[in-house]
C-alpha cells in the first residue's frame, strides 16, 4: 500500500497538519506467527490468503488519541513503539496516526480501509474505538476495502488505553498495551456485532459496546469534563446528572413489536457488550457475537437505590432486583412522552443527542482482532 502516507497527508490535511504528518513505517523482518495466513485470514468468502496475499507486508494504521486517558495513552504510546516495531515490525508496515481531535479518527479510519489497510487498531479509550468503528461506514454502509473479498477486510484492532476502556472488559482485556500486541501478533479475527442507532435525521451513528438512554447518559455526558479525575469521573458525572433528575414515561417498540409505554424509566441500557460506566456490568448477559444486544431497564430508581444497589450493578448481579427487567432484542425504538426533547442518549459513553432513536444490531458486522 505504498500511498498510505498519502491517506495520513489528505487526512491531516484537512485539519491542516499535512507539514508534519504522525506517520512512521517500520523495515524490519515478520514475526514467524504474523506470516500463518490462518490465521490472518481464517474466514472464507475468498478471504483465505491465497500465495499473494501471503508475500505481502501488511499495513497495520494504529489510530492514537494523543489526549486519550489525560494524556496518559500517548505516554504509553511511545513507550509501546519499540517492543512494537521488534514484535510486528517484521512483516508488517507499522503506520501511526495521532489525532488532531473529536472525528478525526473516523477519517482516518476510512481512508486506511479505502487504501486496503489489514487492521486499524483504536490506541485509546472507548471514544476512539467508537470513532475506529465509525469509520468502519460510509453513508449507512460499510466502507469497501479495495481488495474486498478478494483479499482480506480490514480488522478492527484495538490497544486499550482509555480511561474506563469498557469494551476490552468484557474479553476480559486490561490496559496493558503489550498483551494488546500479543493480540495483534497472533492476529486471530472473530467477527463481532455493532450497533447502528438512527434518528429523525436518518443519519446513522454506530457503536460496539453499550447505547443508553436517560439517567446513565446524562451522567456520561457530565463525566466527560472530569475526565481529569481518572475513574472518579464517573462518579462526579453522577452525582451531576442526579441533581434535577426525574424519572419519565417513555414508548418503547421491541422487535417491531407493539408499542408499549414504559413507566417511570430511570435508564435504559442497549448492550452489545457487558460494561459501561468504568466497570459497572450492565448488561451482564451480553455478547459482540451473539446477533443480540441484552437490553436492560431500569424503572422508578430513586437516588438512595443507587446507593444500596451499586454494588450489585457493578458485579453485573442487579437483574434480580425490583424494577429492573432485561431481555434479548435485535431492534429497540424509544421516544419521550413528555415531549420535551430532553432525554438524553449516549453510545460507547459518547453523548449523542436526544430521543427518540431506533436502534438495531448489524451481526457479525466487523472482524475484530481478538
Ligand atoms: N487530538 C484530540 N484532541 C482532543 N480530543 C480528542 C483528540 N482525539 C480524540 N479526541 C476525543 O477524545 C475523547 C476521549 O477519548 P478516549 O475514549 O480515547 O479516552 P478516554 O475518554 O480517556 O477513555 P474512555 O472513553 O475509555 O473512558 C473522544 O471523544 C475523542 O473524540
Amino acid at each position: 500500500m505504498s500511498s498510505i502516507y498519502y491517506y495520513h497527508q489528505i487526512a491531516f490535511g484537512r485539519v491542516a497538519m499535512a507539514a508534519k504528518p504522525s506517520v512512521f513505517r517500520a523495515d524490519h523482518p515478520f514475526p514467524p506467527d504474523l506470516s500463518t495466513d490462518r490465521s490472518i485470514y481464517p474466514r472464507g468468502g475468498g478471504g483465505g490468503g491465497g500465495p499473494s496475499s501471503a508475500s505481502r507486508r501488511r499495513d497495520l494504521v494504529f489510530v492514537v488519541n494523543p489526549r486519550g486517558a489525560n494524556g496518559r495513552t500517548v505516554k504509553e504510546w511511545k513507550k509501546l513503539l519499540p517492543y512494537l516495531r521488534s514484535r510486528l515490525g517484521a512483516h508488517c508496515n507499522i503506520c501511526e496516526s495521532l489525532t488532531s481531535g473529536p472525528s478525526h479518527a473516523i477519517d482516518i479510519t476510512r481512508e486506511a480501509i479505502r487504501e486496503g489497510a489489514n487492521a486499524v487498531v483504536a490506541v485509546g479509550g472507548d471514544g476512539t474505538l467508537h470513532e475506529v468503528v465509525n469509520g468502519f461506514f460510509w453513508d449507512g454502509k460499510p466502507v469497501a476495502n479495495p481488495e474486498g473479498e478478494l483479499m482480506h477486510s480490514t480488522a478492527l484492532g484495538l490497544i486499550p488505553l482509555g480511561t474506563g476502556s469498557d469494551f476490552a472488559r468484557t474479553f476480559g482485556w486490561k490496559n496493558d498495551p503489550h498483551e494488546a500486541v500479543e493480540r495483534l501478533a497472533k492476529g486471530l479475527r472473530s467477527r463481532v456485532d455493532v450497533g447502528v442507532i438512527s434518528g429523525e435525521s436518518g443519519e446513522s451513528h454506530y457503536f460496539i459496546n453499550v447505547a443508553d438512554i436517560h439517567l446513565s447518559a446524562k451522567a456520561g455526558y457530565y463525566a466527560s469534563n472530569y475526565k481529569r479525575f481518572g475513574n472518579l469521573c464517573y462518579v462526579l458525572g453522577s452525582l451531576q446528572a442526579f441533581m434535577g433528575h426525574r424519572n419519565e414515561d417513555l414508548r418503547i417498540r421491541i422487535n417491531e413489536g407493539e408499542w408499549k409505554v414504559y413507566s417511570q424509566v430511570t435508564a435504559l441500557c442497549i448492550g452489545n457488550a457487558k460494561y459501561f460506566g468504568g466497570g459497572m456490568m450492565i448488561t451482564p448477559n451480553a455478547d459482540p457475537c451473539s446477533g443480540n444486544f441484552e437490553v436492560v431497564i431500569l424503572q422508578d430508581f430513586k437516588w438512595y437505590d443507587f446507593i444500596l444497589k451499586l454494588h450489585r450493578l457493578y458485579m453485573g448481579t442487579h437483574l434480580s432486583v425490583k424494577n429492573v427487567s432485561s431481555r434479548s432484542v435485535h431492534s429497540i425504538e424509544v421516544e419521550d412522552l413528555s415531549g420535551r426533547g430532553s432525554i438524553y442518549i449516549q453510545s460507547d459513553g459518547e453523548h449523542l443527542g436526544f430521543l427518540p432513536r431506533k436502534i438495531c444490531i448489524l451481526p457479525s458486522a466487523i472482524e475484530m482482532i481478538c
